[in-house]
């Protein structure tokens, strides 16, 4: 059977920037979801130039998510992957100044694959040389267990394509340990996220106790999966750890670690970044009248604070 994993893409980390205004889109819950035809999707996307600008509202998180918080989301859609990293270094660059504007750290979580590419702009003119750099404090979702140097390595992706090019001080670059196996690297990373809340750098929820990062950007894989937490993995229901692994990820390769979903769940906002027409489907479950037989890890995520999708139109051309 072919894989639903596609290696990973030789990054591009400069592009010439573009403006094309998003379509913004209502989000609801799966269960009160009002369904987005075919036709009304091509006319919205049609009309990407005037964008369509409905209320984001609060609803309920899924009955799928551990935290039953109310989640404010809002889904925008964009005529290109090249759009929507214009608006996601935007996004990204005024949550930077708000959150500098009102503490000492700037807690950033990253995903690996497309994402990565997806975050050039934040590299470029006029946000490398605004942003608070100094204030960042970055983290990974998920990395692969493999030494810092493969090509696997988010890490490697992240320092090629982002971290070489901004200046976050190293010590504030907070990658795993990979010197060690995937269950101790999942401890150790937990270890020194604890450290961290206990300094202060990392804020807490005020309902949990648990991490509360400032921003997670997060990529979906085309089985609606998100960080190392795939569907109908027993991981899906971790409870009480903040991090754990797993060696049997089905993509490539095996052994990873990962935060669970209280931890991202308890961030004050999350993005989701999804681009290309093999993820329509999992887009489709989690946004109009898609099935699965089991909700998918995609379907999960409802954090404490803001949920914000970035499609590009062939992500979206199911709703
Ligand atoms: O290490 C990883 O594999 C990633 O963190 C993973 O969760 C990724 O974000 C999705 O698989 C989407 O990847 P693509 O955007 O490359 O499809």
């Amino acid at each position: 059977m072919a894989s639903l994993f596609q290696p990973l893409y030789a990054p591009q980390c400069t592009r010439t920037p573009t403006h094309t205004p998003p379509i913004l889109l209502p989000s609801r819950s799966p269960s009160s979801w009002f369904p987005v035809t075919n036709r009304s999707s091509r006319a919205n996307i049609a009309a990407a130039h005037n964008p369509i600008k409905l209320n984001c509202f609060k609803t309920k998180a899924s009955s799928t998510s551990a935290a039953n918080m109310a989640t404010e989301k809002q889904v925008q859609v964009f005529d290109s992957e090249e759009a929507l990293s214009v608006s996601l270094a935007k996004y990204t660059a005024d949550l930077s100044q708000k959150f500098t504007q009102q503490k000492a750290s700037f807690t950033v979580v990253v995903s690996g694959g497309s994402l990565i590419k997806s975050l050039r702009k934040l590299v470029e003119s006029p946000y490398v040389d605004s942003i608070d750099w100094s204030k960042w404090h970055m983290f990974w979702v998920d990395e692969r267990v493999v030494p810092k140097d493969h090509p696997d390595s988010n890490y490697l992706l992240a320092y090629d394509c982002f971290l070489s090019k901004v200046p976050i001080p190293p010590g504030n670059v907070h990658a795993i340990n990979d010197a060690l196996s995937a269950e101790a690297a999942a401890d150790d990373y937990e270890t020194h996220i604890k450290h961290l809340v206990h300094n202060g750098i990392i804020s807490t929820s005020e309902t949990t106790g648990i991490p509360k990062f400032d921003l997670m950007l997060l990529g979906m894989g085309p089985d609606g999966h998100v960080a190392s937490l795939f569907p109908g993995h027993p991981l899906l229901a971790e409870k009480s750890k903040w991090i754990t692994f797993i060696k049997e990820s089905p993509k490539p390769p095996p052994e990873r670690i990962t935060f669970t979903f209280p931890v991202i769940n308890s961030s004050a906002n999350v993005a989701l970044v999804v681009a290309g027409a093999g993820k329509a489907h999992p887009v489709h479950v989690a946004l109009g009248n898609g099935q699965e037989p089991e909700p998918l890890p995609v379907q999960m995520v409802a954090p404490e604070g803001q949920l914000t999708w970035f499609l590009d139109k062939d992500a979206a051309s199911k709703l």
